[in-house]
């Protein structure tokens, strides 16, 4: 093939536009990428051979070679991997499949520092090669490919790219950097080894690098011929647990998860008995961007006998733990079945099993500490991934039981932190169901109608504001025995807790407001499905309720805010005897010729208690009409 010119993909562009004009702090991660990109290209090769062992060519050792030539100025980082066709140059080095482009553009620009250490995590890794160099030449043969099919790409991280064909008699990937004025600093040994040895210690490959020797004679520092691996090249999770160090595993997750912060927690077991593995999985300190992103690719590699395999995500965690980062390295799978067959495989079944309980132990074992620290973190694992472990209520009915425990709250009670066994211990005599009430957000949740009543006879009530909580909820319905039951559902029946003078009032109450209550409940024809009297408000003079087998107003406005259809069905208003607004009511309905005041009344009323419990109203203008109609009377 001659030369051929390519434009990068559009994507391509802005992102390498941001990475030569914005990225200013950590410069050197672009050797981490390449690293890591040659390693990943090793593993490959290592898979594809299981099934075709030609392919490893007379070149059985997997290596990565990093050089310079301080003349050229140059840094070429070198694998004998998997290689590239001349369609894949074209394809992958110049086009990006992967979606987190843009988040990763618009985090970016945002972002003060323009740290270029968040490319890693965007999968845009060969990019960073131009934060230091103005031109990028990659040479390359696809392992199985004759020596004449070779490719030579090249760019200057502007708009286009060339291909043409070339000879390359060994198979893998040169990636030659030539440098931008003033990166001269990685044109030295010693600079290039503190990189590799800050970022890429664990690749489990040797990273090569030429043996420098002091000569005398020239009274300076010479590359000899010789290579010398320059990191330990041991995979960490295969070593005795004593032997490794809290920042070794700490350096190994921030090179697995490009986080740049230590992990919150770790894991590191080998499990012995019907199927044998190793596991080493860490729990972030934060969330990463694309947390909400349910299929993204997974945090956790398998290995087989230290052979990468895949990272398939749900094959080896379920959705709602896919925070998790690590690695699983089985010691019996069989190595050379396919990807598809592995997913299907009952041993993968098993690790899949035996890491989830491992992760969930982890979180238990933060949880229930008597640790202040330890607590602590509980509490920031919480606040960032507390809502992705509530997928789990749901989507994981083996182990439920286990993660209800871990779930934290708000109640009326703290503003955080109440797990079910709090509440139930804090429930008062005769108290037989947890109370809870949904809403948008907190300061709504808190100052429900709804709850006046718990607030006075001081029962508590869980808040639970989280979008994800409606959908746990149909998932959960008791915690040891004890009913979940909505404040906002049904009426108010407080069983044991409420005294016989209380609902001997309610109920004369009920009989005397009979009349209002037909009048009131012809008002709001075609509003509200029913008009009684309740004893749960203190307050207020009205609100809203649906019944039990219905969904909540919340849930219903979460349904239209997604562009669904709710089921439509019709509230009820609950009226409180006891307050001035609706005596007032009582007093109107008795009154002749007031059935337009009285109508107006009631209407205002059922407005305000669609108003408090986070509703929007049909008709807003007609609202405030009423409403300055009735203070100009
Ligand atoms: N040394 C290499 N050998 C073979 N293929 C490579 C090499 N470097 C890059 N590639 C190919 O180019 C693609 C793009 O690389 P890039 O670093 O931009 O993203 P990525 O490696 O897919 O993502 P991530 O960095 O998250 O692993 C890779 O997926 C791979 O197919």
């Amino acid at each position: 093939m001659d030369k051929q010119t390519h434009s990068f993909q559009a994507e391509v562009k802005q992102i390498l536009h941001l990475v030569t004009h914005s990225l200013y702090s950590n410069k050197e991660i672009f050797l981490r990428e390449l690293v890591s990109n040659a390693s990943d290209a090793c593993d490959k090769l290592r898979f594809e051979a299981l099934d075709n062992n030609a392919l490893f060519e007379d070149q059985p050792n997997l290596e990565i070679r990093v050089s310079f030539d301080a003349a050229a100025r140059t840094v070429t980082i070198s694998d004998n991997g998997i290689g590239l066709s001349a369609e894949e140059a074209i394809a992958h080095l110049g086009t990006i499949a992967k979606s987190g482009t843009r988040e990763f553009m618009a985090k970016l620009e945002g972002d003060q520092k323009k740290d270029a250490n968040l490319i890693g995590q965007f999968g845009v890794g060969f990019y960073s090669g131009f934060i230091v160099a103005d031109r990028i030449t990659v040479e390359s043969r696809r392992a199985g490919l004759p020596a004449e099919q070779g490719v030579r790409w090249t760019s200057e991280g502007t708009g286009d790219f060339e291909v043409e064909t070339i000879t390359k008699p060994v198979r893998g990937t040169d990636v030659i950097l030539h440098l931008r004025e003033g990166e001269d600093e990685f044109l030295k040994t010693w600079r290039l080894k503190s990189v590799i040895s800050k970022y890429s210690d664990h690749i489990s490959l040797p990273i090569l690098m030429r043996r420098e020797e002091w000569d005398a004679d020239k009274a300076e520092q010479v590359l000899k011929d010789e290579w010398e691996p320059v990191n330990k090249a041991s995979a960490l999770w295969t070593r005795s647990k004593s032997d490794i160090t809290q920042d070794e595993y700490d350096s190994f997750y921030k090179q697995i998860s490009y986080d740049t912060e230590a992990p919150l927690a770790f894991t590191h077991n080998r499990v012995e008995g019907r199927s044998e593995y190793t596991q080493l999985l860490y729990i972030p300190a934060k969330a990463p961007f694309d947390l909400w992103n349910r299929d993204k690719r997974g945090g956790v590699k398998l290995y087989v006998k230290r052979v990468f395999i895949m990272d398939d995500a749900e094959a080896l965690m379920p959705v709602y733990l896919r925070f998790v980062k690590g690695v699983i390295d089985s010691a019996d799978l069989p190595l050379n079945v396919s990807r598809e067959l592995l997913q299907e495989s009952r041993d993968v079944k098993a690790i899949r099993e035996g890491s989830t309980k491992r992760v969930l132990s982890m979180l238990e074992a933060l949880a229930n500490s008597e640790d202040v620290s330890d607590k602590d973190k509980y509490a920031r694992f919480w606040k960032d991934f507390g809502q992705v472990l509530k997928e789990g209520v749901g989507e994981d009915h083996a182990n439920q039981e286990r993660l209800v425990k871990l779930l934290r709250f708000a109640s009326t009670h703290a503003d955080e932190g109440v797990s079910f066994q709090d509440y139930v211990s804090r429930m008062k005599e005769g108290q037989e169901a947890i109370y809870y009430i949904t809403a948008d957000s907190l300061a709504a949740a808190k100052n429900s109608p709804q709850l006046e009543v718990f607030r006075k006879k001081g029962i508590e009530v869980l808040l639970l504001v989280d979008r994800v909580d409606e959908w746990m909820l149909s998932h959960l319905f008791e915690f040891e025995g004890k009913s979940l039951q909505s404040v906002a559902k049904g009426s108010v029946d407080l069983g044991q807790l409420q005294d016989e003078e209380e609902k001997k009032k309610a109920e004369e109450a009920a009989e005397a407001f009979k009349p209002m209550l037909e009048k009131l409940k012809a008002a709001l024809e075609g509003k509200a499905k029913d008009v009684r009297v309740t004893t749960r408000l203190v307050d207020s003079p009205a609100c809203i309720v649906v019944e039990e087998g219905d969904i909540s107003g919340h849930l219903a406005r979460m349904l239209k805010q997604a562009g669904q259809t709710a089921p439509v069905s019709q509230p009820t208003l609950e009226v409180n005897p006891d307050h001035a607004l609706v005596r007032k009511l009582g007093d109107i309905s008795q009154q002749d010729g007031d059935e337009a005041r009285f109508k107006d009344l009631a209407l205002v009323l059922f407005d305000q208690a669609l108003l408090a419990e986070g509703g929007t109203l049909e008709d807003p203008s007609a609202y405030v009409k009423r409403v300055n109609a009735l203070l100009l009377a």
